[in-house]
C-alpha cells in the first residue's frame, strides 16, 4: 500500500494523527524534497515520528519507480509538504500506482491553495494558479502573465506560486559528465516582482513599435498590449505577499508591485497574489491590517471603491 500523505505547512507537529499512525507503521517513509519544502530539517522530522526518513529528489519522484516498486511488497509513506494533492506530480504517482495494481490511499492536511485567504481573500474569488519560473540567460517564460490577464479580466484573484530549484546540475558538471549541484534557490516575492515589473516595461516599449509592423501583427500585438497595461502602472497595482504560511513567523504584505519589488519578506517559501480590481468590502476590510503604510492601506481602499 502507498501512502500519500500531507504533512502540513510549518512544523513536524502538523501532520494528522491517523498520518503519524500510517508513518510509524511503514516499512519506508519517503519525503519529497522537490515541490516543496518544510523550514524544519529532515533530522526534527525524523526524531518527531521516531523513523528514518528518505529524501526523494525530482528523478526519485517524476519516475516513481522506487517507491512504487517498494509499496507493491509493503506499507510505504510518500511524505509531501501541504498537502498531497496540492501539486499535479503527486496526482501523477497515484495514477501510476493505480496502473501498476499498486492501491494508494490520501491522507489529506493543509495546503497553500487553502492557507492564501489567510490574507483575507476570499478562496470562492480566486483563478487559475500560476507558477512563476526563474529567468535566466536563454529563457524568461511569461505565459504565466497571460493567465493572471485571464483572471483579471473576470475580477478574480491570482495566487502566484514561486520557483523552487534544488538539486540542479551545474551547466559545468554536465560538461564533465560528473554532475555538481548548485545550491538550493527559492523565488522571494521580490524576485517574481521584479520579473514582473520588466515583462509590464518591455510591454510599453513594445507599443512604441507597434506602427513599424504589418496591419495584422500590429493589431495583434496592440491587443496583447493593452491587455497587459491593465496593470500598469505599478504604484498602483495591488499586491499581497506572503511568506511561510502557517508558521509561527508567517508575514503577509499589502502594497503596490513597485513596493514589494523592495520589500523583504525574510526566509522561504513565498508565494505571491494579485488580487481582482475590485474587492468585496469585506475582503477589502480584513486586508487592510496587512498594509503597513498609510499609503498601502490607501491602495487597497481604493480596490474595494471601485466596485
Ligand atoms: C508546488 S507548491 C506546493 C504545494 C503543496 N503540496 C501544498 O499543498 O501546499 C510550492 C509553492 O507553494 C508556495 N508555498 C508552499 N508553502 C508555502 C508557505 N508556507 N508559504 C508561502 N508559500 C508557500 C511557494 O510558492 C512554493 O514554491
Amino acid at each position: 500500500m502507498l501512502y500519500l500523505i500531507g504533512i502540513g505547512l510549518s512544523d513536524p507537529e502538523d501532520v494528522t494523527v491517523r498520518g503519524l499512525e500510517l508513518i510509524r507503521s511503514s516499512a519506508r517513509v519517503f519525503l519529497d524534497a522537490y515541490t516543496s519544502i518544510l523550514s524544519v530539517g529532515k533530522d526534527r522530522l525524523e526524531e518527531f515520528y521516531g523513523r528514518p526518513v528518505e529524501l526523494a529528489d525530482r528523478d526519485l519522484v517524476e519516475q516513481g519507480d522506487v517507491i512504487l516498486a517498494a509499496a507493491q511488497s509493503a506499507d510505504v509513506s510518500f511524505l509531501v509538504v501541504g498537502d498531497p494533492l496540492g501539486a499535479t506530480t503527486h496526482a501523477d504517482l497515484a495514477m501510476r500506482a493505480r496502473q501498476r495494481g499498486v492501491a494508494y490511499r490520501v491522507v489529506h492536511n493543509a495546503s497553500v491553495l487553502t492557507a492564501v485567504a489567510s490574507c483575507g481573500l476570499q478562496l470562492y474569488t480566486f483563478g487559475e494558479t500560476v507558477s512563476v519560473p526563474f529567468w535566466d540567460a536563454v529563457s524568461r517564460p511569461s505565459s504565466f502573465l497571460d493567465k493572471l490577464l485571464g483572471n483579471w479580466e473576470r475580477n478574480l484573484h491570482t495566487l502566484c506560486l514561486l520557483d523552487i530549484r534544488v538539486r540542479e546540475p551545474t551547466m559545468e558538471s554536465l560538461l564533465r559528465g560528473r554532475p555538481e549541484f548548485e545550491p538550493p534557490r527559492f523565488m522571494s516575492c521580490s524576485v517574481a516582482a521584479e520579473q514582473l515589473l520588466a515583462l509590464l516595461a518591455e510591454a510599453s516599449a513594445a507599443e512604441d513599435n507597434a506602427d513599424l509592423l504589418a496591419d495584422s501583427d500590429a493589431a495583434e500585438l496592440r491587443n496583447r498590449l493593452n491587455r497587459r497595461k491593465q496593470l500598469s502602472p505599478p504604484e498602483r497595482l495591488l499586491t499581497v505577499g506572503l511568506a511561510r504560511l502557517g508558521s509561527p513567523d508567517e508575514r503577509i504584505a499589502a502594497c503596490s508591485l513597485a513596493d514589494i519589488a523592495s520589500r523583504d519578506l525574510g526566509p522561504p517559501l513565498h508565494s505571491l497574489v494579485v488580487p481582482a480590481p475590485r474587492l468585496h468590502p469585506v475582503e477589502a476590510e480584513f486586508l487592510r491590517q496587512f498594509a503597513d503604510t498609510e499609503a498601502d492601506a490607501a491602495l487597497v481602499d481604493a480596490s474595494a471603491a471601485e466596485r
